[in-house]
């Protein structure tokens, strides 16, 4: 596949499809990267980070040992993070750290296949510092965090308890006379487990604890904690520290357990934004909202929805690639071998995870702006936003992570036999998405948050009380009776609301007539809640078709016709995809007929055909360069076979032609000899 000047030609097929393809790849890549400038900077931090030789390895990371693996892992991370503070200061240091540590994030897949032993440090150890820290605790953290003399990481779930935080048994007792606070692990269930990088790698964590002073518990709060001695690395005495195991996933994350023998830290190590502790043992309360030291989670939620956006476009431009690629059984006795991506079934597996990538981020990117609105009325000290906020963000993490996962999955069926080779990138890519489906908040427990919200709702609604912007469309459908129907785009968004407004509707119809039957309303929320979660679901559905369909509108305003047609035809394929999905729902709550289905069907699969010619430059314009996507199915070039082969052969096993296995037991099995 070279041809006379040594130069890598493309797969032929992949070739013909980025010839048919009716727009130019780079105007939709500048819509997603956020203009024309984002790119360009984007591609400039890329090349200076992946030319470096410490990308390739020789032997394949999953063919290492536990231990090599996580070994290697933090030689990357060492040199990962230095490249990051050396060049990137060149970019314009921290302010550049803000706007492109989505840029850093994408990086750094490059380095990693699984995950890095410093992305708690990066990703929650400095965010809470940020946010739960006065200023001038931040002053003495942060620089010491962001020169990492000072590791850390997010110290949370205990082995007891994960979601119900109220529940954590860690004890962080203050003693007036040392002014110190004294910390404890009462029992085997109040053990810390899960934190990333606590394993092996940290030297600090946050610990979430309950606080007790002057005889009475205060609840949970966070705390900066050292555990391992910054000279020799070895755990402080009173600290009990270790790696959990093997897991799905996240395997070169050393994830690890945490103890306390009656722990002392200094006064100041509690996160004083939120609340105090004086000398004498006073506890002062700041946060008047109550909830103030959940505020990492509710970040890393938002990072979530684009993270699993981008996690998507990666698995989708694998398969979409290796489906133009892959030739396979015949349509017509005696034609060509199709590629796989003719086939209509193919088509309905992978279109949707192109629109998905594309709603998930417009979302991602809506959710972000919304953040930032929030964060800015609580430097004002306004909170009102916040229940709102905690609302969205928790549905929206959910619903994401939940998709996402299982389309990346659906890619690897795509791929066939292949798909399930490490070295097509997709099991480990999912590996790591499933898990966003479970951490920072499990799926039903932040669904069931987003309910009580809109049950709050709807009877501010049947109160006449005005209601907030995600939720004013409850006035609107709070009458009883089914949503005009309307195949437009518009038309599918307003049935969808309609739809969540006739589920939370039937939610509190539910809970009203088991709370008449003598249940107390803990009991009757209890019973209700297989239909608050799909309500919840409904409801961030809705949002999601909504601000994709106008946010992909808004953003090709000034698109060139083609880049308007096809965005268009993503986002209508979304809508009607749902739609169809959904049909049960629309069924019940909007007044669409047989005859609608029939035609909603027939649009999508029109839809399918139309996005055909153009699904390769679609995955195309996601960008993503072959060492992010480490992939042997979906490099740009489509080597597919060529890098199956190149990478089989990197495997420890071909190392030697006859193993020793043989001898020690096969051939003394044949010889009867065992
Ligand atoms: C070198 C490489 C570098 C690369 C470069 C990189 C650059 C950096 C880039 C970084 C990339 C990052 C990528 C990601 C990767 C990260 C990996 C992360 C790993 C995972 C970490 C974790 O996994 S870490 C643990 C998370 N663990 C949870 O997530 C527990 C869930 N569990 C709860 O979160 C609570 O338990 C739960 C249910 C709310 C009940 O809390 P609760 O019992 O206290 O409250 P109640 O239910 O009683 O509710 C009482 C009222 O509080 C209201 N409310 C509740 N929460 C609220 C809130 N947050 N805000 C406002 N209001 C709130 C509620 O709405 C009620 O309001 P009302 O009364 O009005 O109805
Ligand atoms: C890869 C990975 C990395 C992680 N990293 C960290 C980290 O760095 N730091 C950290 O502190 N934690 C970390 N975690 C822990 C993670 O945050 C928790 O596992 C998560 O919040 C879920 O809590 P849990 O494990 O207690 O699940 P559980 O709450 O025990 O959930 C088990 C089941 O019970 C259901 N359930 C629980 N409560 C309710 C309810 N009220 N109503 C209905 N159903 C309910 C759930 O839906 C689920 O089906 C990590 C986890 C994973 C998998």
């Amino acid at each position: 596949m070279s041809d006379n000047k040594g130069v890598r030609r493309v797969n032929e097929d992949l070739a013909r499809e980025r010839a048919n393809c009716s727009f130019d790849v780079r105007e939709i890549t500048f819509l997603l990267d956020g203009g024309e400038n984002n790119t360009i900077t984007r591609k400039k931090i890329e090349d200076f980070t992946l030319t470096d030789e410490l990308l390739s390895d020789k032997v394949p990371d999953e063919c290492l040992s536990p231990k090599e693996k996580y070994e290697n892992a933090v030689r990357k991370s060492c040199l990962f993070g230095k490249l990051v503070k050396d060049k990137l200061l060149e970019f314009g240091g921290l302010e550049t750290f803000g706007p492109n540590s989505f840029v850093l994030r994408r990086i750094a897949d490059a380095f990693f296949k699984e995950i890095s032993p410093l992305l708690l440090h990066l990703g929650m150890f400095v965010p809470t510092i940020l946010g739960q820290c006065t200023a001038e605790q931040q002053s003495e953290w942060l620089p010491r965090a962001l020169s990492m003399q000072v590791i850390g990481t997010y110290a949370q779930t205990e082995l007891g308890h994960g979601t119900f935080i109220r529940g954590l048994e860690t004890t962080a007792t203050y003693d007036p006379e040392t002014e110190e606070f004294v910390l404890h692990s009462p029992t085997l269930s109040s053990f810390k487990w899960w934190a990333g990088g606590l394993g092996k790698t940290v030297n600090h964590c946050i610990v979430v604890a309950q606080l007790h002073t002057k005889g009475q518990c205060h609840g949970t709060h966070p705390f900066i904690v050292q555990i391992r001695d910054l000279e020799t690395h070895q755990p402080l005495p009173g600290i009990k520290v270790g790696e959990i195991g093997p897991k799905l996933g996240f395997n070169t994350a050393d994830n690890g357990f945490l103890g306390f023998d009656k722990y002392r830290i200094p006064r100041m190590n509690m996160m004083m934004k939120n609340a105090q502790i004086l000398k004498d043992g006073t506890y002062v309360k700041l946060d008047r909202h109550g909830k103030m030291t959940y505020g990492t989670m509710v970040f890393i939620r938002v990072m979530v929805v684009n993270e699993v956006a981008f996690n998507l476009a990666k698995a989708a431009t694998i398969a979409v690639r290796y489906s133009a690629v892959r030739r396979q059984s015949e349509k017509k006795p005696g034609e060509p071998e199709p590629q796989i991506l003719d086939y209509v079934t193919q088509q309905h597996k992978l279109f949707i995870c192109i629109a998905t990538a594309h709603a998930l981020q417009l979302t991602s990117d809506w959710l972000w702006r919304t953040f930032s609105g929030v964060v800015t009325d609580i430097k004002h000290g306004k909170t009102d936003s916040l229940p709102e906020f905690h609302a969205l963000s928790s549905c929206l993490k959910a619903i994401s992570t939940s998709d996402a996962a299982l389309l990346i999955e659906q890619c690897r069926h795509s791929c066939g036999g292949h798909g399930y080779m490490m070295s097509s990138n997709l099991p480990l890519i999912y590996s790591f998405v499933t898990a966003t489906r479970t951490y920072e908040g499990d799926y039903t427990v932040l669904l069931l948050q987003t309910a009580r919200f809109l049950i709050k709702a709807w009877e501010q609604a049947e109160a006449g009380k005005p209601l907030t912007p995600t939720v004013s469309y409850l006035t609107k459908y709070f009458k009883d009776g089914r949503v005009p129907w309307d195949s437009t785009s518009e038309g599918i968004v307003n049935a969808a609301y309609g739809v969540a407004a006739g589920k939370i509707s039937a939610c509190v119809k539910s809970i009203r007539n088991r709370v008449k039957t003598g249940l107390s309303y803990e009991d009757a929320w209890d019973l209700t809640t297989v239909q608050l979660v799909a309500a919840a679901e409904a409801h961030c559905r809705a949002v999601i078709c909504d601000v994709y369909r106008s946010e992909a509108v808004r953003l090709t305003e000034k698109s060139s016709p083609n880049v308007r047609a096809v965005m268009r035809q993503l986002t209508t394929l979304y809508l009607h995809y749902w739609a169809l999905e959904r049909i049960g729902d629309l069924l019940r709550y909007s007044a669409v007929s047989e005859e609608d289905v029939v035609a909603l069907q027939q649009k999508y699969e029109e839809l399918l055909a139309l996005i055909r010619p153009d699904a390769v430059g679609l995955v195309d314009a996601f960008d993503i360069r072959d060492e992010i996507l480490n992939s042997t199915l979906g490099a740009y070039d489509g080597r597919v076979y060529e890098r199956l082969m190149e990478e089989a052969l990197k495997s420890p096993l071909n190392a030697e032609p006859v193993n020793r296995s043989f001898h020690m037991y096969l051939k003394p099995l044949m010889q009867g000899k065992l």
